[in-house]
Formats: structure tokens, sequence, C-alpha cells
């Protein structure tokens, strides 16, 4: 079943006024709130961290998706979930133990997702799709908001809808990355249940009918 769910993505929001910007979300069918959390050593951009994330969470009225471009994410799982976060994304890329990893957020009490870049194959996931509630596939190279949609995408997210259909897994397909109306509607036929949008979002003229229209697509 299509699920059609959205997570703005607050990389693209005004930092001044963040609290406005949350307040707009909250008052949206916005089902997630989405946080991208950058080193600049796994990516090359620094974005925000815990202190920002935990006074998101004291305001935030829907759950928060951190997704994690960091570095060794190993040493973080329980400072996030106290920050707040209710969905942790780390990076398939950073994991030397993703098993290990995984557990330790289901542990910490989260949902457990992992991330693959554009060139990671969705095949890796093979002996792991039954323990995640989520992957996230780049439709960017992360690190930045706002760059354009790399196609193979599509051909991702429907390998893994197979993927996850053969295993019978309980996973959601989240997709990240130059996600707009049109890319969206693809990536929803293809096979996604939640899209992550920063800069469509953020930069249109009315955010909360924007967020709205991505669930009648
Ligand atoms: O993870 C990210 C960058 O690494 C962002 O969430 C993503 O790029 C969304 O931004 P946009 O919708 O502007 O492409």
């Amino acid at each position: 079943m299509i699920q059609k769910l959205v997570a703005p993505s607050i990389l693209s929001a005004d930092f001044i006024r963040l609290g406005d910007d949350i307040a707009m979300l909250n008052r949206s069918q916005a089902d997630y709130i989405h946080c991208d959390v950058m080193d600049g050593v796994f990516v090359p951009n620094i974005s925000f961290g815990l202190p920002v994330i935990s006074q998101v969470a004291a305001i935030a009225a829907k759950p928060l998706d951190v997704h994690l471009m960091i570095v060794n994410p190993d040493q973080y799982i329980e400072a996030f979930q106290a920050a707040g976060a209710a969905i942790l994304t780390v990076h398939y890329e950073a994991c030397t133990h993703l098993h290990r990893t995984i557990e330790r957020i289901k542990a910490a009490g989260m949902k457990a997702s992992v991330c693959l870049n554009p060139h990671t194959p969705v095949h890796l996931l093979e002996d792991i799709i039954e323990d995640l509630d989520m992957v996230l596939i780049m439709s960017v190279n992360p690190g930045f908001g706002g760059q354009r949609f790399i196609e193979n995408a599509y051909q991702k997210v429907k390998k893994l809808k197979e993927l996850i259909l053969s295993k019978n897994a309980d996973c959601l397909i989240e997709v990240d990355g130059g996600v707009n109306f049109e890319t969206g509607k693809e990536l929803y036929e293809a096979g996604a249940d939640v899209l992550v949008s920063g800069s469509f979002i953020f930069q249109s003229e009315d955010p909360v009918a924007t967020i709205n229209h991505f669930k009648a697509l």
C-alpha cells in the first residue's frame, strides 16, 4: 500500500526564524520533520547537531526523522535519542558493523533506518532488510540542499520494493534529494512511502499548501 508520507527537510528552513518554521510544519500535514546532521567529514558540509535537534524536539508536534551524515554514528546513538529523535538514519557507507548499529538504535527506543548513497546498490541490504524500519535512498549526493535529482533513484526504489516484498519485511522506503511534485509523483508510483523535500517546500510561496499537495500527488 502506498502511504504517501512527507518529511520536510529543515536544512532549507530559515535558521533565524526556525521556531516559526517548526510552527508552520506543525500546522501542515507533514508526517515527519527531517533533520540533516552533517559533520564536514562524511560530507563536505556542516549543518547542525544535538543542541538544535533538542530545541526543535521541544516544540515539534511531529516525529523527528534524523539523518546522520557523519562518520562513526555509533558514538552518538543514545545522545540523539535523548535529544528527541524518533527515527535515526545512519549511512551504509559509514557503518562497519551495521547489524550492531541497527540493534543499538532499536535498543535505544528509536526506529532504525539505513541510507544508501547514489552509488551504493540496494542488494547490499539483502541480509539486513528484515531488521530495518526504513531505508533512505539518496537521490542526490548528500551534503547540500537544492541539487538536481539523480534519475537512477527510480530503479533503486523499485528494486528495494521488490526486496522488501520478497522478504515480507515491514520497512518503509524514503527518498531524499531534488524531490518536487514531478519527481515525487514518480517516486510514489515506483513504491516510495516517504518523500523528503527541502528547498522545493521552503522556497515555495505557500509551504503549507506545498506540503499538503504532496499528500495528494
Ligand atoms: O539530505 C539532504 C542533503 O544531503 C537534504 O535533505 C536534501 O538534499 C533535501 O534537499 P532538497 O529537497 O533541497 O534537495
